[in-house]
């Protein structure tokens, strides 16, 4: 019987895990912002081995989900973009507003490129994920085949950022959506906008990507 199942309580180690990753996270800004004395960095990489080390003694392989998760639920925790268990995960969160999806955000240090502004990568995932929940939302979900960004002004770390997505044209089974990134005090003013495409799956290629994971090959 598993942990969960024994009592302890799904939404126990939900917020754990969201524990963990908001520790994790200060931890990778720290350190990526530190001009601490080098004895500390020394010092803080034997803590931080020392640590790791408990976690991974029980860990999953690649075609398991996490015990945590929800897959047909849509509760992705170590989503690189909004997992709240992801130490890489800014993280962003989305909602919707009618058939607008919003995200909202801030990026530190780790996300830099451009000395104080965000590498334009993570910037891409960024409207990545935000394009994918527009789409799953109308309905349709498929994975990216196309995503094009044109980057008109950087994007400053540190600094609330809202981010836009929504469906545009819907063509036999390829979804097209686009998206935005703006400052939260300057909405107006488009940062960053993306325009992707999305192809729903046949059966028989959601079974040839995902059958090892979801167990529909055994
Ligand atoms: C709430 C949760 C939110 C979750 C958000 C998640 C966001 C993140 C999403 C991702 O990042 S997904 C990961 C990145 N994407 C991939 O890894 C996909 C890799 N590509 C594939 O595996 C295959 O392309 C795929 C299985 C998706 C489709 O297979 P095919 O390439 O053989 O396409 P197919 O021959 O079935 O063609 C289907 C349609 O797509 C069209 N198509 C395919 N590639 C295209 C392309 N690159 N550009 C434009 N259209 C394209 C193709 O013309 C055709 O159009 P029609 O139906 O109108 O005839």
């Amino acid at each position: 019987m598993s942990e969960i199942e024994n009592g302890h309580g799904l939404q126990h180690r939900r917020e754990a895990i969201t524990g963990l990753g908001d520790a994790l996270r200060l931890l990778i800004e720290q350190a990526t912002a530190t001009e601490a004395p080098t004895a500390e960095l020394l010092r803080a990489a034997e803590l931080i081995r020392q640590a790791a080390a408990p976690l991974g003694e029980r860990v999953r392989g690649r075609f398991e989900t996490a015990a945590a998760d929800d897959l047909l639920g849509g509760v992705r925790l170590y989503n690189p973009v909004t997992g709240l268990g992801s130490a890489f995960a800014p993280p962003l969160e989305i909602h919707r507003e009618g058939d607008v999806a919003v995200g909202t955000c801030s990026l530190g240090r780790a996300f830099e490129g451009p000395p104080s502004f965000a590498h334009g990568g993570v910037s891409a995932m960024l409207l990545d994920q935000m394009l994918g929940y527009a789409v799953t939302v109308s309905g349709r979900p498929g994975m990216t085949v196309q995503l094009d960004t044109g980057y008109r002004q950087p994007v400053p770390l540190y600094t609330p950022l809202r981010l836009t997505a929504q469906v545009v044209t819907v063509e036999n089974r390829v979804v097209t959506a686009t998206g935005t990134i703006a400052t939260v005090d300057d909405p107006g003013t488009i940062l960053v906008r993306a325009t992707g495409k999305f192809v729903a799956l046949l059966a028989e290629q959601a079974q040839r990507l995902f059958g090892p994971v979801t167990g529909s090959d055994r």
